[in-house]
């Protein structure tokens, strides 16, 4: 009888492992991936370029989940949007962190001001909560007779040179109504010391925050090196530079002229801690001027579609007024285009890189995969808005493939960006109102213009070798000719320019006191 309790002790510790056994049975540690070395892994085959172009094939070959083994770092690569939503929409408690770059942390940005590169902390928390508040204002329609007015004024610029500098244009717009909503800075010229400042700042916080952008990133340690070294240099100008732009907007936001006005600025000094820093703001036009030069690339490559568009707009707004947000309802078409901009070449290819604060199992395709805690995981967007079996003819510009049969909206529509970005409200009104001012204003298409660079006819592309980047990728330069459909919608255009309201003070709804 005393032999009975430990045999049946052993038998249940049997069944039990068995039973665990065959209930992770399904789980893999590890998705699919590469092989690589031992030790290493795969940091050999990483490739210092062209990251997304790395990332995306690896997500075409290996399927919607993949994992690499960096020296021991677990990598995941998401290629697939229901996979994106469950991890870093449905699960952001544990996977809404970031690793550090320590060339970020220690250099670029010591204060950690841009709350988006590091761990969870309070201060990434209040951010998101205050984006996501001001989006209500923005999805009230709020920001609309602001943004209506800068797509105005840019459709009378492209007017003015006939698009010769439409890629400045479009970063102005983007940029200025981006800037007004937040610091009431309203930049009607583009040549503007601020929004100048802006843009360039961006360029070299794009440059500085590339995991590629410093040896520090690889070589931590070789910052005990005491003397001034290069990539100190570097970042501290950076620094400089951009500390006087924010401390100029911000001023403007706060205490100056704008004081009065309910930016977005205004709204988080009233919410945020005392110390809570905006920065970030400044940056956010970049996925839109990325975007909108996407569109004027789609227009020059793709013809085949703009009539369509145009037919639509011209039956529900006719040719005596220009377009305006109430006719986004009847308008499914230029709502696909939109939709169609940001998937066929996104804004971002890949999402900043997340980091896992708890071990963690997800299925996937019918098995389950562990990520341990620590895990970096990333989003590429690029392989997610490019996924075959949800896209055909994926490569192509077509926006009728969010349209069914009746010329309605299918419904159901997801995207990498409204999972991840809090800002995506204010973002596709931009994109919405300026598509649809430049389609109905102008007939867009491809230049006769000899390249400067080999003297023959410009040669236009829509490959990655057309466009700037890994993170942030716009297309480099080209160009393009705006004319005008008719003398009459020309006149149309410089008329409503002439008697519209311009008074930020107007356009900006004040502030409700609570
Ligand atoms: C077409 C334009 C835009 C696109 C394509 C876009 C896309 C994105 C993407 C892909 C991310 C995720 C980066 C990551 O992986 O963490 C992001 C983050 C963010 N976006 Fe946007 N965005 C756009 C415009 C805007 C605008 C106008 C705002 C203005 C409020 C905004 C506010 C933010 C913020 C605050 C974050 C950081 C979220 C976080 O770190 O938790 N975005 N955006």
């Amino acid at each position: 009888m005393d032999g009975l309790p430990l045999q049946s002790v052993t038998i249940a510790a049997i069944l039990l492992l068995g039973g665990v056994y065959l209930l992770r049975s399904r789980m893999v540690f590890g998705a699919p991936g590469p092989p690589g070395l031992p030790l290493l892994g795969n940091i050999l085959q990483v490739p210092g370029k062209h990251l997304a172009t790395y990332f995306r094939g690896l997500c075409e070959e290996y399927g919607g989940f993949v994992s690499l083994n960096l020296a021991g770092f677990p990598v995941f690569l998401i290629g697939d949007i229901r996979l994106a939503k469950e991890i870093l929409e449905k699960r952001s408690t544990k996977f809404s962190s970031r690793p550090t770059i320590p060339y970020i942390r220690y250099h670029v940005d010591p204060a950690q001001v841009y709350w988006g590169f590091y761990e969870q902390n309070e201060t990434h928390f209040i951010g998101r909560k205050l984006t996501t508040g001001l989006m209500a204002g923005v999805r009230a329609g709020e920001t609309e007779s602001l943004q209506q007015f800068e797509a105005l004024l840019n459709a009378a610029h492209l007017l003015g040179d006939g698009g010769k500098n439409w890629f400045d244009h479009i970063n102005r717009v983007s940029a200025s109504m981006v800037l007004s909503a937040a610091f009431g800075l309203h930049c009607p010229t583009g040549q503007e010391h601020d929004l100048k400042e802006v843009v360039a700042c961006l360029a070299e916080v794009v440059r500085l925050t590339t995991p590629s952008a410093s040896i520090m990133n690889v070589l931590p340690f070789l910052d005990i090196i005491p003397r001034p070294m290069p990539w100190r240099k570097r970042a501290q100008t950076f620094r400089k530079r951009e500390d006087a732009l924010y401390n100029s907007v911000i001023t403007h936001a706060v205490s100056g002229e704008a004081s009065g006005m309910n930016t977005w600025a205004a709204a988080f000094a009233r919410e945020d801690k005392p110390e809570g820093d905006q920065r970030r703001l400044m940056n956010q036009f970049a996925g839109t001027a990325v975007s909108l030069h996407t569109f004027i690339l789609a227009c020059v490559l793709y013809p085949e579609w703009i009539p369509r568009a145009q037919r639509e707009i011209d039956t529900i707004v006719g040719e005596d007024r220009l377009p305006i947000f109430k006719d986004r309802p009847h308008l499914p078409y230029v709502e696909a285009i939109v939709r169609e901009t940001l998937r066929w070449r996104p804004a971002f290819r890949f999402g900043v890189p997340h980091q896992s604060t708890a071990d963690d199992v997800v299925e996937y395709k019918g098995k389950e995969y562990f990520i341990p805690k620590g895990s970096i995981i990333i989003a590429v967007n690029w392989a997610i808005e490019h996924n075959q079996e949800r896209f055909k003819n994926h490569d192509l510009f077509q926006p009728e493939r969010f349209l069914d049969d009746t010329n309605n909206l299918k419904p159901g529509y997801e995207t990498t960006d409204i999972t991840v970005c809090p800002g995506i409200p204010f973002a596709e009104r931009s994109l919405w109102i300026n598509i649809a001012t430049m389609l109905w204003t102008f007939n867009i298409r491809r230049s006769d213009e000899l390249d400067p660079k080999t003297g023959l006819p410009f040669k236009y592309d829509g490959s990655d070798s057309a466009f700037s980047g890994d993170f942030t990728n716009g297309p480099f330069k080209f160009p393009a000719v705006f004319e005008p459909r008719s003398v009459h919608r020309a006149k149309v255009v410089r008329q409503e320019w002439a008697e519209c309201e311009k008074d930020l003070n107007v356009l900006l709804p004040r502030h409700k006191e609570q």
